[in-house]
């Protein structure tokens, strides 16, 4: 479904070039949850970025359903992203002067219907606080917003930053767990540097240095 081959993603520290991704060579398969697991500063956000479309690859190349995101044009890129792809990242980002219903809608095209959003916000426990604006939630909650919020479009593939990483031990897990339940025969591809978050994938990779090692699940 995915498939990176030969992809490398460099980034230029005052005009000295730092590689975050190098010789990436990895498939995301249809309806799979793949964990990506490193430390800080590994790379794993990059992979995503390359994975999703979000950045394109400096040497090699990404492919979606066989076609190669290089080659098209950002505006393309960018409406394959809105209908096929959900994000969730590090920070809960929501706008700060809508409701977390409005805030669910806000992301998606016109062709999702209110009472889509709020049964997505039920599933996640946050009917009755639909109508709250964002610093009327917790972390936990606000991140759930931002769950449903990937999850409206019913996208091919979520791609989750480390998702928990605002969050303490018991709040993380419950999102994973909703992310997982939730994404229905969607893709998740999910980077982390905390193992305990990835029980539930079908497969982990390793990045280190920004080099992915054998699979360990
Ligand atoms: N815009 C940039 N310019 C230069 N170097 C960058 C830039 N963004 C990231 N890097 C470098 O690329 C490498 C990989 O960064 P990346 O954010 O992908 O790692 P990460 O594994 O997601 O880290 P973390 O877990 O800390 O978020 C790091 O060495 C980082 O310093």
């Amino acid at each position: 479904m995915i498939e990176a081959r030969g992809a490398a993603l460099e980034y230029s520290d005052h005009g000295r070039p730092v590689f975050a991704c190098q010789d990436v060579d990895l498939r995301v398969e249809s309806g799979e949850f793949l964990g990506i697991l490193g430390p800080s500063g590994s790379g794993k956000s990059s992979l995503l970025y390359l994975l999703s479309g979000l950045k394109i690859p400096t040497t090699g190349e990404v492919s979606y359903n066989g076609e190669n995101l290089t080659g098209m044009h950002e505006e393309e890129r960018s409406r394959l992203r809105l209908r096929d792809f959900g994000f969730v990242f590090q920070q809960p980002y929501l706008l700060g002067y809508l409701t977390a219903l409005e805030n669910v809608l806000v992301a998606t095209p016109a062709v999702t219907r209110p009472d889509d959003a709020l049964a997505l916000l039920e599933d996640l426990n946050l009917g009755p606080k639909s109508h709250r604006l964002p610093h009327e939630l917790s972390g936990g909650e606000r991140q759930r917003v931002c769950v449903a919020r990937s999850l409206l479009g019913r996208p091919k593939v979520v791609f989750a930053d480390e998702p928990t990483a605002s969050l303490d031990h018991k709040n993380g897990v419950a999102v994973v767990q909703l992310l997982n339940r939730l994404r229905g025969s969607g893709s998740l591809v999910m980077v982390t540097h905390d193992p305990s978050m990835l029980e539930e994938a079908d497969r982990v990779v390793r990045i280190v240095e920004g080099r992915i090692e054998p699979s360990i699940a």
